[in-house]
């Protein structure tokens, strides 16, 4: 689902030669402006006797916070945007052979260990001489980690909003840790981020966590807002946790991204993985989120139920309010997946009410022709409307604008405009399922899905990989940089083919005047050309900078 029309670019740095570190098999050189230390460390030798604040730290040395993209070049436009590595500021880390290899259930696989050179790429459909694109770290176990089982001390922390599959990723985490790593300290952070430094904790072990995967919700808790970095991290180093495990939608995974950013520069041999999780799946690069296909499977019922009310009356208008504050993926799978939705709305597609090709022309059209008419809409469409006649601006404890109801506010200007205006008889129901979609446990394929996630955000943090999301690329799982899941949101395109084949197959009108699609489509090519000539840029550009003066900075920036 993640769009190709919205590619976002690589922003490349000057290559620094000060900053290589030292090729391990899992982790070949590359070119960025990585960080360097001018001592090597003792931190691997951190284990269950570490005291607090000795748990790989190093507060003293001179290290930068300055973590660029690690943009690594290949041949035919090929371009590896790998993920952070402990090595890249704590180098001559010991390594240990991974456990994985005497565990009986997954010593018998063929070819277990994941080759260290496997990438993912994240365009799949391409041209006989389009270059290769934009990969990412292929996830998996290695042959070497970076941690001694009885040296992890692991913690987990949910945040933002609630999503089915939450508990699965909690479980599929700590039976993951302790059943291939076995690691047994694990440590719950209850209530979010502000949970590090202003709540309890709760030992997770498989014993705990085992039915939690049946229940809705995170057994951990969770908030907005709360962020505070420096005590977050204050409460990693004071506890001896050196792997976060971080599951959380876009705010999660940028609160993720500056508490890595933190612990880099202090020096910690600390690994910050994220677990993307959204159930508004408007995180980009994944493929999809965890909980997303629970949560319109939930919605059917309350799309069924609008059909049923509709359907059973004369001029029955059942209108249902989804999920999706900028992003309508809910509304748009829940309505194709029903069949009983007559027109969809979405913050992507912005509608009028009024006049020719206006939704009470189509409304009162179905009506006519059919009796009754099914609209779904997300929370997050005709935001515009709704402010021009209810003005109001507030954000919730994270900064996410809070909205109106929409669906109460469409359901009132339906009813004005055919019972006073056109003076029909209507009859109109208004379903709100909003939570009731989220509150419910993760259904089956979720549930794998969460297992995978979890161990992948496993593999890569016992691996040494830092500062990472997990979650599969075109059906691979890939470890992802935070910048790249962060710098944009996931929303449909309406100029792509899953929006015409919804449009299709409700026939609403698209609200779109021809020009603008035309509009729309030429710059969905304009960007797909620049981001093509922006990879092939990439790979001038690092070999002109590997062979030019470093100081000479006039060849990193795209726009000299
Ligand atoms: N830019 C940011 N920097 C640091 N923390 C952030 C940032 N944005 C959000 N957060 C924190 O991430 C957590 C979850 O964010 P929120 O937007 O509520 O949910 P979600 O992660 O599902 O998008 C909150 O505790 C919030 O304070
Ligand atoms: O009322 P709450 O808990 O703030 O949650 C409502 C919001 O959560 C969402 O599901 C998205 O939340 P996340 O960003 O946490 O995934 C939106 O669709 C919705 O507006
Ligand atoms: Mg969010």
């Amino acid at each position: 689902m993640a769009s190709s029309a919205s590619i976002s670019r690589p922003r490349f740095r000057c290559f620094d030669p000060t900053s290589s570190y030292p090729a391990t098999a899992d982790h070949p050189r590359y070119f960025s402006s990585a960080v360097s230390l001018s001592s090597s460390s003792s931190s691997s030798s951190s284990s269950s006797s570490s005291s607090p604040r000795e748990n790989g730290f190093r507060d003293t040395m001179a290290i930068s916070n300055n973590s660029e993209p690690k943009i690594v070049p290949g041949e035919g436009g090929y371009v590896l945007e790998d993920v952070p590595h402990l090595v890249d500021y704590i180098p001559d880390l010991p390594t240990y052979p991974n456990p994985l290899q005497d565990n009986p259930s997954y010593s018998v696989v063929k070819q277990y260990f994941v080759n260290a050179d496997d990438t993912v790429a994240q365009k799949i459909v391409v041209h006989k001489d389009s270059p290769r694109g934009t990969h990412f770290r292929r996830s998996g176990p290695r042959q070497k980690v970076y941690f001694e089982s009885d040296e992890v001390h692991a913690c987990i922390v949910t945040c933002g909003g609630l999503c089915p599959g939450l508990n699965t990723v909690i479980r599929e985490l700590v039976c993951g840790l302790n059943h291939m790593y076995h690691v047994k300290r694990i440590l719950g952070i209850e209530g979010g981020y502000r949970g590090f430094y202003a709540r309890n904790t709760i030992p997770l072990t498989p014993k705990v966590v085992n039915d939690i995967h049946k229940r809705g919700g995170t057994i951990l808790g969770t908030s907005r807002g709360g962020h505070d970095t420096s005590k977050i991290v204050d409460s990693i180093q004071d506890r001896g946790i050196n792997q976060v495990y971080v599951i959380g939608g876009d705010g999660t995974q940028r609160g993720a991204a500056v508490i890595f950013e933190e612990i880099r520069r202090r020096g910690l041999k600390v690994a910050v993985a994220g677990i993307p999780k959204t159930i508004d799946n408007d995180i980009p690069v994944i493929d999809k989120s965890f909980g997303f296909d629970s949560a319109v499977e939930e919605a059917q019922r309350a799309i069924n139920a609008a059909h049923v009310e509709a359907e059973s009356v004369e001029n029955g208008i059942g209108v249902v309010k989804l999920m999706g504050r900028y992003s309508g993926f809910i509304a748009m799978y829940a309505t194709l997946a029903s069949r009983d939705v007559d027109c969809c709305l979405i913050p992507e597609s912005p509608f009028y009410l009024e006049g020719p090709g206006g939704l009470y022309e189509y409304i009162e059209k179905r009506l006519k022709e059919d009796g009754h008419i099914v609209i779904v809409i997300a929370e997050g469409a005709g935001d515009v409307l709704l402010s021009e006649s209810l003005p109001k601006d507030e954000q919730d404890a994270s900064g996410n604008k809070l909205l109106q109801d929409v669906g109460l506010w469409l359901s009132q200007n339906i009813k004005d405009h055919f019972s006073k205006r056109r003076k029909m008889n209507i009859t109109l129901k208004y379903i709100d399922p909003t939570y009731m979609i989220r509150a419910i446990p993760g259904n089956a394929s979720d549930n794998v899905y969460c297992t995978l996630l979890a161990h992948s955000a496993i593999h890569g943090a016992m691996a040494g990989y830092t500062g990472f999301t997990v979650g599969p690329v075109n059906g691979r799982h890939a470890y992802i940089p935070f910048c790249r899941v962060t710098e944009r949101q996931n929303k449909v395109v309406i100029t792509d083919r899953m929006w015409a084949r919804l449009l299709s197959s409700t026939n609403q009108p698209s609200f779109l005047d021809p020009k603008e699609v035309a509009k729309k489509v030429a710059e969905t090519k304009k960007e797909d050309t620049e981001a093509e000539a922006q990879l092939i840029d990439a790979e001038n550009h690092v070999e002109a900078t590997a062979s030019s003066d470093p100081k000479d900075c006039s060849v990193c920036d795209p726009n000299v």
